[in-house]
């Protein structure tokens, strides 16, 4: 059984779940684990000294939890499938291979997750993009106001500084750009991926 953890990663609002959404259903045998799934309670995290809540944080996301889901995948992809109601498409002889999808704004930054990474992608947009994109999404909580500016920015800035030193071997995207262009890049790259792996398969 052979496994393949591609990370699609980057700023908030880049289109890391849309191109995450868009690889699963090209890609048989995929499954996504999404960090947004691992927020904390909003009553349990901090505000700042401007009264932000603090989600820009691996503090505000239980970590341990994401990960022990990581960890069940990658041990047994096939069961994690099965318990899960998700059907395995059978290959030829025996040898699927199993595609794991973690997006999220900071699996990056997360040495223990970062580690685990056959592939890494990241989305960027400009600060003019992202505010505008960020401004006609709707979290829970909502976004208060001034928040992109005084909170979310600053947290981007720190936190992909901080990525730099923890991360390598980066494919970096221009969220820009047409979602299938980018689409297409990054199925071709998997692919590749996933051809080199069959290569060494044996039944
Ligand atoms: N390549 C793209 N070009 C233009 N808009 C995009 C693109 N990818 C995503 N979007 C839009 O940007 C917003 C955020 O996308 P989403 O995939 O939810 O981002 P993320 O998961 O990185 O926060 C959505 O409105 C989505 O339709
Ligand atoms: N999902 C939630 O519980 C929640 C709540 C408030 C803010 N957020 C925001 O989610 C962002 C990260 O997710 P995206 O990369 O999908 O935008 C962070 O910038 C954070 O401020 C998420």
């Amino acid at each position: 059984m052979k496994r393949l953890v591609v990370g699609i990663g980057g700023i908030t609002n880049g289109g890391k779940s849309t191109l995450s959404q868009s690889l699963h259903q090209l890609i048989p045998n995929s499954f996504i684990i999404a960090q947004d799934s691992y927020f904390k309670d909003d009553f349990i995290l901090p505000v700042d000294s401007k009264g932000f809540k603090q989600y820009d944080t691996l503090d505000a996301l239980h970590m341990d939890k994401m990960m022990m889901d990581v960890d069940s995948w990658r041990a047994d992809p096939n069961l994690f499938l099965r318990q899960r109601g998700r059907n395995i498409t059978p290959s030829s002889n025996n040898s699927e291979i199993f595609v794991l999808i973690v997006e999220g704004f900071l699996i990056f930054n997360y040495r223990p997750l970062n580690q685990l990474f056959d592939k890494r992608y990241l989305l960027e947009i400009p600060y003019e993009v992202c505010k505008r994109r960020r401004s006609s999404r709707i979290y829970n909580p909502p976004d208060p106001p001034g928040y992109f500016d005084g909170y979310v920015w600053p947290m981007y800035l720190k936190n992909r500084q901080e990525m730099e030193r923890i991360a390598s071997e980066i494919v970096f995207l221009d969220g820009r750009r047409p979602k299938e262009e980018l689409l297409a890049d990054v199925y071709e790259d998997v692919c590749q991926e996933i051809d080199r792996l069959r290569v060494g398969v044996t039944t």
